[in-house]
């Protein structure tokens, strides 16, 4: 079956699965079209300004508050919203991860989720967490809600499916996924294990970055993003929500599925956007711009230019600057930096940085080039050179992101990280050239 979607970013859209059942001219009849109710779902405040006004209309074949008997805590031991005790802030330091496996023993979705760094504050509502997921068993009869942020999946092996309230959306390796805060969803393979980053965004709702004097196009351009249509099951089945509030988890028992939403419209809805079809904007004369012109989507913190969290890709590219150090420079950021790499060679690390990978570079601390790529930049004959298949990230925040015991304890952890710099010697000889033997 080819999925239908609807482009566009932000749009008000409507859709329905069944002819006639999204009621015409108004929002709330008396009596909603083929029996189903009618029910909304803010993703603002009801008050926000027009512009970040956020919410649809759904018409189920049962209300959301049929669905959920007592909320009963449940522990999750790897998906977790606030610093634990030992992992918390600590070890500081450049951090870099090989790629984790795939669990042999059964994984579902809420199991498979990896917190690997955290920050700011979920109840405030600012700041991010960073995971993996690591799935190897589709979701059957247990649905997921976040009420904490909204989800951004990446899947960087494997295919997945999100079967959630609103519509179906299937994403692979170099697309990414946007299911928004308080969604049900069902979380399924494709084909086999897969593993991904996924990060839960505590703060304001991704949305398109300003883009000055680019003007109104390029970057990421809005026809590119696809919303699902209506899809419902009339399922009558035990079933259970996993529901995420204020950093803890319940689950509540129901009797069928909660993907009933016979027909929608509205502006609050799942997407996904193939990040292949961003349109980069890049130096073509000289100097190295910030990673800040390669934003897909940005996370506003309420501050102009700061962002709760930048969402920002290295892809494919050509390099033309003239008389220019072409990979990044060597810097420290007042922003903390989680990088992953979905697949190929990210320029400023060609070695250690893997696929499925992951690196930290935390608030202020210093960064850059590995040895072996600055020895090569610095040399290298400044033709035309196109980077080919390759797909980095970052999931940048204003906050500094601590690292879970998990995360500070995986043995794919990279002891000598930092030995990456250590080849990086002193060519200060007085001269004006400097030392280049
Ligand atoms: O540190 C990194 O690799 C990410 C990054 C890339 C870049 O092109 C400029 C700055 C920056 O932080
Ligand atoms: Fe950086």
């Amino acid at each position: 079956m080819t999925l239908e979607y609807m482009t566009g970013f932000g749009n008000d859209f409507e859709t329905e699965a069944l002819e006639g059942a999204l009621p015409r001219g108004r929002n709330s009849p008396q009596r909603a079209p083929y029996g189903l109710y009618a029910e909304q779902l803010s993703g603002s405040p009801f008050t926000a300004p027009r512009s970040a006004n956020e919410r649809s209309w759904l018409y189920r074949i049962r209300p959301s508050v049929r669905h959920m008997g007592e909320y009963e805590p449940v522990e999750v031991k790897h998906w977790l919203s606030a610093p634990t005790t030992e992992g918390g802030g600590l070890p500081i330091g450049q951090r870099r991860w090989d790629p984790v496996a795939i669990p042999e023993e059964p994984t579902g979705f809420v199991d498979g989720v990896r917190t690997i760094s955290t920050a700011g504050d979920v109840v405030g509502q600012t700041g991010m967490s960073a995971h993996l997921y690591l799935v190897n068993r589709s979701s059957e009869d247990d649905y997921v809600i976040n009420a904490d942020g909204e989800l951004m999946f990446l899947p960087q092996e494997g295919s997945i499916r999100l079967v959630t309230e609103m519509g179906v959306l299937e994403v692979e390796p170099g697309e990414l996924a946007v299911i928004p805060r308080g969604m049900a969803f069902r979380f399924e393979l494709i084909d086999g294990p897969v593993r991904g980053y996924l990060c839960e965004n505590y703060g304001g709702k991704f949305t398109l970055p300003e883009r000055g004097p680019i003007g109104a196009n390029c970057m990421a351009n809005a026809r590119d993003f696809k919303y699902p249509v209506a899809y419902f099951e009339d399922v009558e089945r035990p079933s259970e929500i996993h529901i995420k509030w204020c950093g803890r988890h319940y689950v509540t028992k129901i009797g069928h599925s909660p993907l009933d939403v016979v027909a929608w419209h509205g502006n609050y809805a799942p997407y996904k956007y193939d990040l292949r079809d961003y349109s980069p904007i890049g130096a073509i004369l000289f100097d190295h711009p910030d990673p800040s012109i390669f934003t897909v989507l940005t996370s506003p913190s309420g501050e102009a230019g700061t962002a709760n969290i930048d969402f920002v890709i290295f892809s494919d590219r050509w390099l033309v600057g003239e008389d220019t150090f072409r990979p990044p420079w060597y810097h420290r950021n007042i922003m903390s930096e989680f990088m992953g790499l979905i697949y190929g060679q990210y320029d400023a690390k060609e070695e250690g940085f893997l696929p499925g990978g992951m690196s930290l570079h935390n608030m202020m601390l210093p960064h850059g080039p590995d040895t072996d790529a600055f020895e090569k930049a610095s040399r290298a004959e400044l033709k035309p050179q196109k980077l080919e298949g390759t797909m980095a990230f970052m999931w940048e925040t204003r906050l500094p992101q601590h690292l879970t015991d998990y995360a500070a304890g995986l043995d794919t952890m990279q002891k000598n990280y930092i030995d990456c710099w250590k080849g990086l010697k002193k060519r200060f000889d007085g001269t004006l050239e400097g030392d280049w033997s």
